[in-house]
């Protein structure tokens, strides 16, 4: 496995108390453009209520609207440029074995007038589909001052590090990394995420 990038902009915000990045940041992985342009599909959709992996809703926990992305031709720009992203930073961070996107992208909006959050939580877990998770990428297609709360929080080693907000920034991380999506108290956040399956490890 190559070793993390040096390259601070990169890599998430210090202080890292162990083994290192246990999620990397990558700037302008979506132009303002492209941002506004996925903010539109979720305004030209029809989105579900969140749900947990269970299928239950429970607002307190994730009070939030999900809308489903296929790999069609008109989206599969998306999914091209998460797979290169993603490749990237496997590549250079994480060196898992990896294969595809099995499941859909997810566009996710959380409303400040429903304090919308997604409370801490892995990516990979015993809900059907998700055990082969690898990578997680979430994708900040907002203005950041457009919304206040709705802070991506993870927590890879003890400490819980803040993920750049920047508009058209990409963060990756394991999908068995904890992470939460603080109370957006103010505006609207509207993110793109997804998640890259393979093997199990071993
Ligand atoms: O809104 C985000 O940036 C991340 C959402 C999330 O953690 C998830 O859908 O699993
Ligand atoms: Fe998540």
């Amino acid at each position: 496995m190559s070793p993390v990038p040096a390259h601070s902009a990169l890599i998430g915000e210090p202080p890292f108390s162990g083994s290192g990045a246990f999620f990397i940041a990558r700037p302008d992985a979506f132009t303002t453009a492209e941002c506004a342009a996925l903010r539109g599909l979720m305004e030209d959709g029809t989105p579900k209520a969140g749900r947990l992996s269970g299928g239950k809703t429970v607002e307190s926990i994730r009070a939030c609207e999900i809308l489903w992305l296929d790999d069609q031709p008109e989206t599969s720009w998306i999914f091209e440029r998460m797979a290169r992203i993603l490749s990237d930073i496997n590549g250079s961070a994480f060196g898992f074995q990896v294969e595809g996107f099995n499941e859909g992208a997810q566009l996710i909006r959380y409303d400040g007038h429903e304090r919308s959050t997604y409370d801490w939580h892995a990516d990979r877990g015993r809900a059907p589909g998700t055990l082969s998770r690898k990578l997680s990428i979430s994708v900040q297609i907002t203005p950041p001052d457009d919304y206040e709360g709705g802070c991506l929080e993870l927590n890879g080693e003890g400490s819980v590090i803040t993920a750049p907000r920047t508009e058209g920034t990409a963060i990756v991380f394991p999908s068995f990394v904890l992470h939460r999506i603080s109370p957006v108290t103010k505006g609207r956040r509207t993110a793109l995420v997804a998640w890259l399956h393979g093997p199990a490890f071993r």
